[in-house]
């Protein structure tokens, strides 16, 4: 990445995910400059307006502009939540026809305007769609972020913090694989107060865990028709990582050259995140039953790779 580039953000799609993610950008006070891009200009042109009104009592002041692709020539990074989101019953994997011709052509206008940075995917199915943008941008694997099972670890610390009355935040917990049905807890590296979180607990609650955190989208999706808040919130998380170069543990959705025996996918792993974007993909130290599910994990995403790509 070109270390000349400043703070700015370029988000495209602005809908319920993007937006609030912009909200949370601002209340953090993680960017300088923020552009903001969607099909629906009309949106963006209301979103620019209410956003500025809140900068007033923000921690800190910044720029925001409803802009076009052109803007993605100098950002340090780009944040994709454009495209289909899901309905009540349909799965993550059933955007994917839309959703890929949407990306194509948004990330070919992304890299036709000279950018040089990173890109982080937020769009379902989002592993697959990293991928995608990885093949249609040509940038190197390490600048391409899927934000992979950020939002399912969040999910998961927060049934834990709670099952043992103690803040989410100080629970070390990690979901792997796909952000999706096919994901699975990292148990044997999860812990809490220096202990093993999987030999506190049964089996049979393990498992109600793990379905919680898996159904938890199709549970809020049924409330309230979408989830936004979460994701935005953790994607507001990575782009600090980046952006203040804190080379920080976080699970995100890289591409795998061999990492973790895995080839041509990009899935869901602790990965040291700073200012190049995917600095290290960790080691997993899996369970033999933990290893069977990330093998199924990978295989999933794989096959959907070879419908749409062969
Ligand atoms: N990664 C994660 O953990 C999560 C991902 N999502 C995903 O995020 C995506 C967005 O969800 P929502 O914001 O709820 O959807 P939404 O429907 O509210 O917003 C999508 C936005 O994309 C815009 N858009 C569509 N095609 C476009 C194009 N070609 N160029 C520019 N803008 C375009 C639309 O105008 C709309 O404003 C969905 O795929 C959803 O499944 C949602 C929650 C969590
Ligand atoms: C919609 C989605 O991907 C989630 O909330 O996990």
């Amino acid at each position: 990445m070109d270390l000349t580039l400043g703070n700015k953000v370029v988000l495209i799609g602005t809908g319920a995910v993007g937006s609030s993610y912009a909200y949370a950008l601002i209340n953090q006070g993680i960017t300088d400059e923020l552009v903001l891009i969607d099909a629906n200009e009309e949106r963006v042109r209301g979103d620019v307006q209410d956003l500025e009104h809140g900068i007033v009592y923000a921690p800190s002041t910044l720029t925001i502009k409803h802009g076009d692709y052109i803007d993605c020539e100098d950002a340090a990074l780009v944040v994709i939540c454009a495209g289909a989101a899901q309905k009540s019953g349909e799965t993550r994997l059933d955007l994917i026809q839309k959703n890929v011709a949407i990306f194509e052509e948004i990330v070919s206008k992304v890299m036709t305007s000279g950018f040089n940075g990173i890109i982080i995917v937020a769009t379902n199915p989002v592993d697959v769609l990293a991928y995608a943008t990885l093949k249609y941008s040509g940038l190197p694997n390490h600048r391409v972020i899927s934000s992979g099972t950020i939002l399912d670890s969040a999910r998961f610390r927060t049934i834990i913090g709670k099952e043992f009355d103690t803040a989410a935040s100080s629970v070390h917990a990690y979901i792997i694989g796909e952000h999706g049905d096919s994901q699975l807890p990292y148990w044997s590296a999860s812990s809490l107060y220096g202990q093993k979180i999987s030999s506190k607990l049964s089996q049979s609650r393990k498992e109600e865990i793990a379905e919680g955190v898996k159904n938890a989208a199709y549970s809020i999706i049924d409330s309230k028709g979408a989830t936004f808040y979460g994701i935005a919130m953790g994607l507001a998380r990575i782009t600090k990582a980046i952006l203040k170069n804190e080379n920080v543990v976080l699970p995100i959705g890289a591409y795998h050259d061999g990492e973790n025996g895995v080839e041509d996918v990009v899935i869901g792993v602790p990965c040291l995140i700073n200012r190049g974007g995917i600095k290290k993909v960790f080691d997993l130290h899996l369970e033999d039953d933990e290893a069977l599910k990330f093998k199924k994990s990978v295989e999933t995403l794989k096959e959907i790779q070879k419908e749409i790509w062969n």
